[in-house]
């Protein structure tokens, strides 16, 4: 249901945290590595073929010069989230590459690193629980979950 890629393997350390959220959440993935500076035949492929091959929504990981979420973008209709991935200049760079797109071709953004991974990939959950009740029901108790972690957190608090 979810493409996740991202540009190089040097990402997954960052883009495991989105295939994380989803195995917790029992929602199917794919991932990839693919970059639209070293591979964009296959990138084109890759976005030519996604929605045919049944994916809903796409999450695109990559730092530095992140031209790949907005490539992909470029070549699908389908949802693109877009991770800033950190760099050598704090993942600065790979957010306002990934963010700053033009009108008519969007990727939402979310923040650089595991958090932002992290709602990555609750974002596109979110997105099949539009339609999917089954998901819609799983994110309803993540919620709480995190809700009742909270309650924890009062608790611990209590202590100090
Ligand atoms: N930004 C892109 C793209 C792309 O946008 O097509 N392809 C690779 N990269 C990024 O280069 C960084 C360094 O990659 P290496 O570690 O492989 O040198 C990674 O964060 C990757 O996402």
């Amino acid at each position: 249901m979810i493409g996740i890629i991202m540009g190089s393997i040097s990402d997954w350390d960052t883009m495991k945290h989105a295939c994380d959220l989803l195995d917790q959440l029992e929602i199917s993935y794919e991932k990839e590595v693919i970059s639209a500076h070293r591979t964009p035949d296959d990138m084109f492929a890759y976005a030519e073929s996604a929605r045919d091959r049944g994916l809903k929504v796409i999450i695109a990981g990559a730092g530095g010069a992140a031209h790949l979420p907005g490539m992909i973008a470029s070549k699908t209709t389908l949802p693109v989230i877009g991770v800033p991935v950190q760099s050598k200049l704090d993942g600065i760079d790979s957010l306002l590459s990934i963010v700053q797109m033009p009108s008519g071709v969007p990727v939402a953004t979310v923040a650089i690193g595991k958090a932002g991974a992290q709602n990555a990939g609750l974002l596109s959950a979110q997105i099949l629980g539009t339609w999917d009740k089954d998901v819609a029901q799983k994110l309803e108790r993540y919620k709480r979950e995190l809700t009742e972690k909270v309650g924890e957190m009062r608790e611990q608090l209590a202590t100090k």
